[in-house]
This record gives structure tokens, C-alpha cells and sequence, in this order.
């Protein structure tokens, strides 16, 4: 229309001037204004869009700013002139830039649409986004969208979801009540443990769960902190739906809202039965034993422990009883095992029965028993009277007849006492008194008590640092042989007995009689045995070089432990092997004790040592209790006298009908005969005189080093075994034991 009047001005000018002038201006007026009110509006849209709490933003098809609003702006971090160089996908995480691009697609496609998508701020935050874009086609297509931060919403939600997920889902059961203390809400977990369903609890009080096990003052003191602290946690008992009684692990909490008011609590709790009963194995396998239900070592350590600082406190007198029962193990190998537990269960139950309640019965293992007796007396000898009453009181209980299964018993406890005040002495320290005492009241005979006596602790400790010198005698190279001379009815030397010495750096020489017993209580006897061997088939191979020795016939003392070692015979072999000793030259020389024990094996292991030509002897014989029967099986090539039947034989006719019945039984048994400790001529010419043509002892050489050994076989036989063996000026010596 404006198009074609203007071709009519054109075309006509008075038409224009007085006809469509007016008309033109009043268009041009209606244009104006239909842009005036176009401008209004969209300044209105401006300001509208600029004032919106929600972000707003024009994109071209592409994507880029067209137009941001402020809320947008902030909401993303951007300024509007950063927003306007940049493009929608600039402000999206990488992840959603597909999404994006879908998003357009359908916005172009259908006019609008509302999607949720996450932006990227320019300080890095990660915001969910819910967009709702139009399309407009004016200017060559654009999408305008508004858009709002639901992140925290969404956050919510997915808090929520979670919470429902877990409430439902979790082993703890959960019980929410209103601040009236109302159930409002129980988890399925909550049914499983108490056995309630939510309809049975919901609208009651927590209170019907209750196990009555726990005093009013426990539920005032567990409201008086939650009221405080907003919270309780704790071990509580509680009673299910079928009656049963159960431990529980609880906590609660109150729920507050933002006006500090409680909206709710939260209870949540486990069933903590398996964990208290697997607690309690526990601690019962700790602390007590299995058998008898007594406190353990452990438990009874600790608890002297604390007896002895209460003591030092009160300066009250406690006591210590070591006690352990005579030849128990003859009941286990007789009866059996079973038996001897029974009798276990009945010492720990009549102990019990003797003592006070807060007296401590302890099993420390086998069958050892102590009893802790605490705040006896303040007075030394009250306090001992005392205990040894009660000390004796528990022996004559434990010493009469047991009934096991059946059988009747008898056994007896040997008990050692040891009296305490204050803490000076360790824990370590008293036991090891009060069970020296019990080995005295072993030694005294048995079914006895003693107390502790420091005479006997200043011994036991001397042995003990006897035998850690011991032990470093073998690998310290402080042992040697010493000689003493064996000779025939000539007096010409067959060979010797090696005897060890031990010439300790600071003890000086040790004799045999200190120091092996020490040895045989513990394996040492072994390490100091082997090296008797050993260097007694060095010495042996050494002499094989020498025309005058050569045929010298070496005894070695073999221990009882040692024999015993099943690889024994191998051992002896071994070393005659690698010292290239003839084995005939070699004597073992073997007490009573070693083949009293399995004489089968005894036997075997005799025989096999024959075998390989090495020489048998039973030494010390008289002493034991060898009889005919197994000495005739014994493969022995000589019979030792004991030098304390030889000491008397001039005068004691006894030791003498003794000798001469050795002599006769060696004679019978085709053995040879040798004694020992040989003195005096007149002890010599009795031997003789009855038929012992072989003599060792002081009347011939005290054992002497090697040289001398030697030096003395070289005088006497200048010539290889023809001269006599002279009686050296020894003789004098003869007091000392033939060691
Ligand atoms: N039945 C049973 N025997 C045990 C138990 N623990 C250790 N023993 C045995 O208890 C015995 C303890 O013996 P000892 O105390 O050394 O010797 P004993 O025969 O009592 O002789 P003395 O103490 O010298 O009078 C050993 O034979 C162990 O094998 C156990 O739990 N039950």
C-alpha cells in the first residue's frame, strides 16, 4: 500500500500534494508509532529479561551469544562481553556438547523444548542446568532459552534417593521417633533384629524393646546426654519380639531443624551377639585355660603384677604357691591321657575349694597350678603362719585318693611357697622363688611344702650362669682331653681313658663332676660328647704315626643322652672314618644308665658299633641295677669295677665277695676286666690275686695333658709295649676323686 501511493506521487504530483500528503504523513505517523511501540516493547522485553532471576540467553543456529542476561551471567561466571565472543558449547561440560547439539536439533524441529543439561563455570563448577529453549526464525534463526541452577535440587534428590536406598538396604536397623518419642518409621533391617514389623511398632514408644536388664539411672543418664550433646552412643541390651535378650550397639541422634528445635531422633543399631560371643572366645583363649577354666599364665602374670603395687601401697604380706603334682605322668602313661586330665579338672576344683574367692588359681601349664594369695597380714609372720596353713590345708586336699572315671587315683602335689611385700621383687622373680621351692619340696621327698629358702636360689643361680659359660665352652675352644693310663698285670700301658677337662678363662680348670652334670640337664652333653669323640679320634689318628702309641686303645665316656641319638653309631663311624683311626683302637665306655633304657635299641646300636670294630665297656658296673639276664645279651668286651667297690676291697669283705663276683661273672661271660681307682699295692695285689689283669688309677697316673701322657708311655716302654709301666711319684695325689 505504502509502495504504491508513492508510485501515485511519482506519477501525480498535485494528487500527492493535496490528497495523499496527509495521507503519507499520517502512514509514516501510524509507522513511527507501530515502531515506538514495537521499541517499548522490546525495551519492556529488555528490561524484563535483564530483571529475571533466571539466566536467559539468544544463540544464533550455531550456537553463539547472541544475548545474555545478568542472571546468566552470574550464574556462569562469565561477563556478558566474554558470553557474546563465545558459544553455548563453550559454556557446557565436554561431555554434554552432543546433547547440545540434539537439543537444537529438536528446537529447530518442534519450536521448543525443555531439557536438563550441565554448564561448566568459568571457575570450573560443574552446574546442573534446566533449560527451556525456543525458536524463532527471525534473523536468519535463533533459540532463546531460559535457564535455572537446579543443582542443589538435583543434590537433594539424589540425597534423598540415596537416603531411601540406604534406610532400606542397610544390615543396621533404623528407628526414627518424633520428639515425643514416638516411633514414626522402622527399616526392614529393624524387623530382622527385634522381630517387630513397622505396623507393630509405628505410634509406640521405643520402651516396648526394652530388656528391663538396665536400671532407670542407665535411660536418665542416655536422655540427660542426648538431650545435652545431641547424641548417645553405647552397649545396650535389648529384648526382641520372641523374648530373647540380646546386646546391641546403639546410637541416636536428634534431628534438629533450623530453628534449633528437635524434629526427630534417630536410632540406629546392630545385633552385636556374635561379636560379644567371639570377644569372649577370645578373651577365654587368652586369658584362661581351656581345661580347667583357670586363669592362664597370662592372666595370673598380670594379676601379680597388680598384687604387688597394691602391696607396696597397702604394705600388706601376699604369698605365691607353685605347686605341681608328683608323678603325674605315671597316671598318663598309665591310664591314659584322658584320666590325666580328669585329675586336672578335680586339683584346679579342689584348690578352688581351699582358698578364698579373691584368691587367684591359676594353671601355668602341665600340671602346675599357682595361687596368688593377696592382703594377707601386715605382719611378716602372721602372714606366713597363715599361708602355711592354707598351704598345707591344699596339699593334704590335693594328696587325697581321686575317683577318675572309675579308678581310683593317688597323687600328691609338691608345693613351693614364697612370701611377698611391696614391689621390689619382679613378678618374674617371685615365681621362679616359689617354684625352687616346690623343687625342694621334690628333693624333700614330695607331697611336701617348703618355702623359699635364698641359699638354694644363690645355687640354682650359679648353676645357671655354670651352664651360659657352658655354652660357649665347645664353640670357644676352652675343652680338653686329659689321660689317665690304663695298664695290663705287667704294668705296661694299654692305652688311657680320655677325660675331658674345661679350662674356663676365669673359673680356671673345671672338673668333669661340675660341670657334666650341668651338661646332661641340658642338650650341651651332646655338644661337649661329640667333641670328646672327636678329639679323642684325632688323638688316636696322631698316634698312629707314633711306633710307641700306635697301639694305644683310647676310652671315651659316651652320656646316656648321647647314645641315645638314633644317628649315634653313624656319628662314631663318621669320625673314624674321616680321622682314618683303626676303630678297634676306640672304647666306648657305657654306664648303666645308658643301657638300662630300651635295651633292644641298646643292643642294635652295641652290635652295629661292634660291627665296625670299636670297643665296648660297661663302666661304673656294681652300681646300677644290671642284672645276669640282659647282661649276658650285651655285646660288652670288658667290665669295669667301680673304684668305690676298689677303695674297700683290703677292707671291707663285703666290696671284696663284690669284686671277686665281678670278676668271676666277667670271667664266665668271656669279658675282660678292668678296674678303676686303683690306689694301693694292697688293692692292686687283691685284683691281681683274683684274676683282674687290667688297672686304671692313681696308683699308675692321675689323668695329665697329652705330652705328659706320652712322655710318661715313653719311659716306661722304651720299646713298643715290651717295658713295665713304672709307678711314677704320683701316688700321693691319691686323694684326689680318679676323674
Ligand atoms: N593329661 C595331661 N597331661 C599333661 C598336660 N600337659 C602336660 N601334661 C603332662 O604332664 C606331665 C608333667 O610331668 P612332670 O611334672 O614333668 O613330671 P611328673 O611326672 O609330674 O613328675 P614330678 O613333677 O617330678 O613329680 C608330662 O608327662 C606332660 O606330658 C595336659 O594338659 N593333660
Amino acid at each position: 500500500m505504502a509502495d504504491g501511493a508513492l508510485l501515485l506521487i511519482l506519477t501525480s504530483p498535485m494528487l500527492y500534494v493535496f490528497l495523499f500528503r496527509p495521507l503519507v504523513v499520517h502512514i509514516h505517523a501510524r509507522n513511527r508509532a507501530v515502531e515506538a511501540l514495537q521499541k517499548s516493547k522490546e525495551e519492556q522485553f529488555k528490561a524484563m529479561v535483564h530483571t529475571s532471576l533466571d539466566g536467559f540467553w539468544i544463540t544464533d543456529r550455531l550456537g553463539h551469544f547472541l544475548e545474555v542476561n545478568d542472571a546468566y551471567c552470574q550464574l556462569i561466571g562469565y561477563s556478558r562481553e566474554e558470553l557474546l565472543n563465545m558459544s553455548l558449547y563453550e559454556a557446557v561440560t565436554l561431555e554434554e556438547t552432543r546433547a547440545i547439539k540434539r537439543h537444537f536439533r529438536n528446537v529447530f524441529e518442534n519450536g521448543s523444548e525443555r531439557f536438563e543439561t550441565r554448564n561448566q563455570c568459568k571457575d570450573g563448577r560443574i552446574l546442573t542446568i534446566e533449560a527451556s529453549a525456543n525458536y524463532s526464525s527471525a534473523g536468519g534463526g535463533q533459540l532463546y532459552c531460559f535457564v535455572r541452577d537446579i543443582t542443589e535440587r538435583r543434590e537433594r534428590e539424589e540425597a534423598l534417593r540415596l537416603a531411601g536406598s540406604v534406610f532400606n538396604n542397610v544390615e543396621e536397623a533404623v528407628m526414627v521417633t518424633d520428639p515425643k518419642n514416638q516411633i514414626i518409621a522402622v527399616n526392614p533391617a529393624f524387623t530382622t533384629i527385634t522381630g517387630y514389623a513397622s505396623d507393630e511398632v509405628i505410634g509406640k514408644t521405643p520402651r516396648i524393646l526394652a530388656s528391663g536388664k538396665h536400671p532407670s539411672a542407665f535411660y536418665r543418664e542416655m536422655w540427660r546426654q542426648l538431650l545435652n550433646m545431641g547424641s548417645w552412643t553405647g552397649e545396650i541390651w535389648d529384648k526382641r519380639k520372641n523374648g530373647e535378650i540380646y546386646p546391641k550397639w546403639l546410637t541416636i541422634s536428634a534431628v534438629k531443624d533450623e530453628q534449633g528445635e528437635t524434629v526427630e531422633y534417630v536410632a540406629i543399631f546392630s545385633d552385636i551377639t556374635e561379636r560379644k560371643r567371639a570377644e569372649e572366645e577370645i578373651l577365654n583363649l587368652a586369658f584362661y585355660d581351656s581345661l580347667t577354666k583357670l586363669p592362664n599364665r597370662r592372666l595370673l602374670l598380670d594379676r601379680i603384677h597388680t598384687a604387688l603395687s597394691m602391696s607396696a601401697r597397702n604394705h600388706y604380706f601376699g604369698a605365691v604357691l607353685f605347686l605341681d603334682m608328683d608323678r603325674f605322668k605315671v597316671l598318663n602313661d598309665t591310664l591314659g591321657h584322658d584320666h590325666g586330665d580328669l585329675l586336672l579338672i578335680e586339683v584346679a576344683q579342689r584348690i578352688q575349694a581351699h582358698v578364698r574367692e579373691v584368691d587367684t588359681v591359676a594353671r601355668l601349664g602341665g600340671d602346675e597350678f599357682v595361687v596368688l594369695f593377696e592382703e594377707i597380714s601386715t605382719s611378716a609372720d602372721e602372714a606366713t603362719q597363715k599361708v602355711a596353713l592354707i598351704a598345707e590345708k591344699v596339699r593334704a586336699a590335693l594328696a587325697a585318693p581321686y575317683s577318675l572315671d572309675g579308678h581310683e587315683h593317688h597323687c600328691s602335689p609338691s608345693i613351693g611357697v614364697c612370701m611377698y611385700c611391696g614391689n621390689e621383687e619382679s613378678v618374674d622373680a617371685l615365681l621362679k622363688r616359689a617354684d625352687m621351692a616346690m623343687y625342694q619340696a621334690k628333693d624333700a621327698g614330695r607331697n611336701a611344702v617348703r618355702f623359699f629358702d635364698p641359699v638354694m636360689q644363690q645355687a640354682v643361680e650359679s648353676r645357671a650362669a655354670l651352664e651360659a659359660d657352658l655354652r660357649r665352652a665347645v664353640p670357644g675352644q676352652q675343652l680338653r682331653l686329659y689321660y689317665q693310663v690304663q695298664v695290663g698285670d705287667d704294668h705296661r700301658p694299654l692305652g688311657a681313658e680320655a677325660l675331658v677337662r674345661w679350662e674356663h678363662p676365669v673359673r680356671g680348670m673345671v672338673m668333669p663332676a661340675q660341670f657334666i652334670p650341668v651338661a646332661e640337664e641340658s642338650s650341651l652333653i651332646l655338644d661337649v660328647g661329640h667333641w670328646v669323640l672327636d678329639a679323642a679320634c684325632r688323638q688316636l689318628a696322631a698316634w698312629e704315626k707314633n711306633a710307641q702309641m700306635r697301639n694305644m686303645v683310647l676310652a671315651v665316656n659316651v652320656s646316656a643322652q648321647q647314645f641315645r641319638m638314633h644317628d649315634f653309631v653313624e656319628k662314631v663311624t663318621a669320625l673314624t672314618h674321616s680321622h682314618g683311626v683303626n676303630p678297634a683302637r676306640l672304647k666306648l665306655e657305657l654306664t648303666e644308665s645308658v643301657v638300662l633304657n630300651d635295651v633292644a635299641d641298646v643292643v642294635a646300636k652295641m652290635r652295629a658299633l661292634k660291627e665296625i670294630g670299636v670297643k665296648l665297656s660297661m663302666d661304673d658296673f656294681g652300681m646300677g641295677y644290671s642284672s645276669l639276664a640282659y647282661l649276658k645279651q650285651l655285646p660288652l668286651d670288658q667290665l669295669k669295677i667301680d673304684q668305690s667297690f676298689v677303695r674297700n676291697i683290703a677292707t671291707d669283705s663285703n666290696d671284696a665277695v663284690m669284686v671277686q663276683a665281678i670278676i668271676d661273672m666277667a670271667q664266665n661271660f668271656r669279658m675282660e676286666v678292668i678296674a678303676e681307682g686303683v690306689e694301693t699295692e694292697a688293692q692292686l695285689d687283691f685284683l691281681k690275686r683274683n684274676g683282674c689283669l687290667a688297672y686304671q688309677g692313681y696308683l699308675f697316673s692321675k689323668p695329665v695333658p697329652v705330652d705328659e701322657f706320652e712322655q710318661n708311655v715313653m719311659i716306661s716302654s722304651p720299646e713298643p709295649q715290651t717295658a713295665n709301666f713304672q709307678l711314677p711319684p704320683l701316688v700321693q695325689l691319691a686323694s684326689q676323686p680318679g676323674l
